[in-house]
């Protein structure tokens, strides 16, 4: 058999030496172990997955990882798909050959093309293809959505479920300008490998998302991680014992991917940078290690420059295209050192909805662009009306099988109640003249009632948005003056109601 190679191997070499083209073999595992795969290999297959094998060659294999979404075609064995790299013609065959006395399959790819051409494109050819199978796997992979489990062992690492959050930009009710300053700050970011490499920056970026809870922090992180096409690892720091157990969830989390701890600021006592204990114990700290772990040596605990280490130190560069996203209500709560700028690049403050935020809910929720109502509720929203997209989102799946004028309506109820709630707390005083007019103005008093718990008003019907009265010196008073002042004498609802509806 070994003389029976041979011959094989000089009739290959005769015909090669002939033959107008060039070959080159690139087999699935390196060496012939076969436990060293080859990446080249799997670049190949996803190449031609991106080139669409299904539809361009004769014969296909088709399979479906465990909880995909995702179809993946591989050229059928012996089967030939054609492609064209800068003016050159290549071919692709898949060979499958099964290795004798055993049940396993040797595999690979052979690339046909024309003599000259190989000097001319290969290593360029090689180079397209790999580029081409990295975004093309960033882009059709399912991507997961991580957690740590905290069992308190340091190799528990994470565990992942299949991330399907539908959350997008399209969907998110956010400012116009910001929005579009996140998307460019994040498009930068992930075309930035070279810029980051020439400036001897790891390649990472942090943000920090604070405002109310309602607001679209969770979502927003979501939209990302769709958006850059992402993993999550989204971190219960309660749940990491120390300081090195942070560390090695960091080491385990891969490229491409956004590390998110969630309300920083109640996670973890950070701002307390001594051994001291700490005067209440943190929120979400589980009672079993609330003060006395706190009061323990810092190497025991996960501390505040642990988290700093986390975020910048040597550690964090142990991976490339990495996010690092904390959230918090409370911003002013959280330790500068830790949201400074390098650490959290990019402070986003998600707050109560603005107008175009409420048009894209409205589009969403209700399929409207434009109803008689929206100027209604611009002007709400222009004169204080505060209310979370979530809060607004709720009013609108109340809502979403009536007609929309009715679901519009309880909108602009809701947020003339919160008008009515922040002034009936506000004690700013009145000027006399503003008592003066507003007490002139009786026929409001009649309209502007409450009813069954709901503010039924005048304004639905009959906007004073821009109603304003003209004093005798010829001063304005706007209509929310002219509220918080019948809310103080007692006219639109008096106190027993008022405290019944806040
Ligand atoms: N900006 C937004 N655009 C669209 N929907 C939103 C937005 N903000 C909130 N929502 C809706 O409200 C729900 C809650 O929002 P989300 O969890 O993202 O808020 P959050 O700011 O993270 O709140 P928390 O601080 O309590 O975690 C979401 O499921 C979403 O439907």
């Amino acid at each position: 058999s070994r003389l029976l190679r041979l011959l094989h191997g000089w009739w290959e070499g005769l015909k090669d030496f002939y033959s107008p083209n060039s070959y080159v073999e690139i087999p699935e595992f390196n060496g012939y172990c076969g436990v060293d795969m080859n990446e080249l290999y799997r670049s190949v297959q996803l190449y031609l997955n991106s080139l669409h094998a299904a539809v361009h060659s004769r014969r296909v294999s088709v399979s479906r990882a465990k909880n995909s979404s995702h179809l993946s075609y591989t050229l059928a064995p012996d089967q030939t798909m054609e492609d064209t790299f800068v003016g050159a013609r290549l071919w692709w065959t898949h060979n499958v050959d099964s290795v004798p006395d055993s049940l396993e399959e040797k595999r690979s790819f052979t690339l046909k093309m024309k003599k000259p051409d190989r000097t001319r494109i290969l290593s360029d050819y090689l180079d397209h293809v790999a580029h081409c199978a990295e975004e093309y796997d960033s882009r059709s992979r399912d991507r997961k959505l991580y957690t740590n489990n905290g069992h308190g062992s340091h190799d528990c690492g994470w565990t992942a479920v299949p991330f399907r959050h539908p959350a997008t930009f399209s969907t998110l009710a956010l400012d116009p300008e910001l929005m579009d300053a996140i998307k460019a700050d994040l498009e930068s970011f992930g075309q930035g490998k070279e810029f980051y490499h020439r400036v001897g920056r790891a390649w990472k970026r942090g943000y920090l998302l604070h405002g109310p809870p309602g607001t679209g922090k969770s979502s927003l992180i979501a939209a990302m991680a769709n958006y850059l096409h992402y993993d999550v690892y989204d971190m219960e720091l309660t749940k990491v014992t120390d300081n090195s157990e942070l560390r090695a969830l960091l080491i385990q989390t891969t490229n491409k991917s956004i590390i998110v701890i969630e309300d920083i600021d109640c996670s973890l006592d950070l701002t307390n940078r001594l051994s001291k204990p700490p005067a209440a114990p943190p929120r979400r700290l589980e009672s079993r290690r609330s003060v006395e772990s706190l009061m323990e040596a810092d190497d025991s605990r996960v501390t505040l420059s642990g988290l700093l280490n986390f975020t910048d130190g040597l550690w964090s560069c142990c991976g490339e295209e990495r996010i690092i996203v904390f959230t918090t209500n409370h911003k002013d709560n959280v330790d500068p050192a830790l949201i400074r700028s390098g650490r959290m690049d990019m402070h986003i403050l998600l707050s109560t909805c603005g107008f175009p935020a409420f048009k894209c809910l409205a589009f969403n929720y209700l399929g409207i662009e434009e109803h008689d109502l929206f100027s209604i509720i611009e002007q709400s929203i222009q004169a204080g009306g505060a209310l979370t997209p979530a809060e607004i989102s709720e009013i609108l799946i109340k809502h979403k099988h009536q007609d929309h004028y009715l679901a519009l309506k309880a909108v602009v109820s809701a947020l003339h109640l919160s008008i009515v709630t922040t002034f009936a707390q506000s004690d700013e005083p009145f000027e006399e003249e503003e008592e003066e007019v507003a007490a002139s103005n009786k026929g409001e008093e009649q309209n502007a009632v409450v009813d069954n718990g709901e503010v039924v008003d005048v304004f639905v019907n009959n906007p004073p948005v821009n109603d304003s009265c003209v004093t005798k010196n010829s001063r304005s008073l706007t209509w929310q003056r002219r509220v918080r002042y019948l809310i103080k004498t007692k006219r639109l609802c008096e106190q027993r109601r008022l405290n019944h509806l806040l």
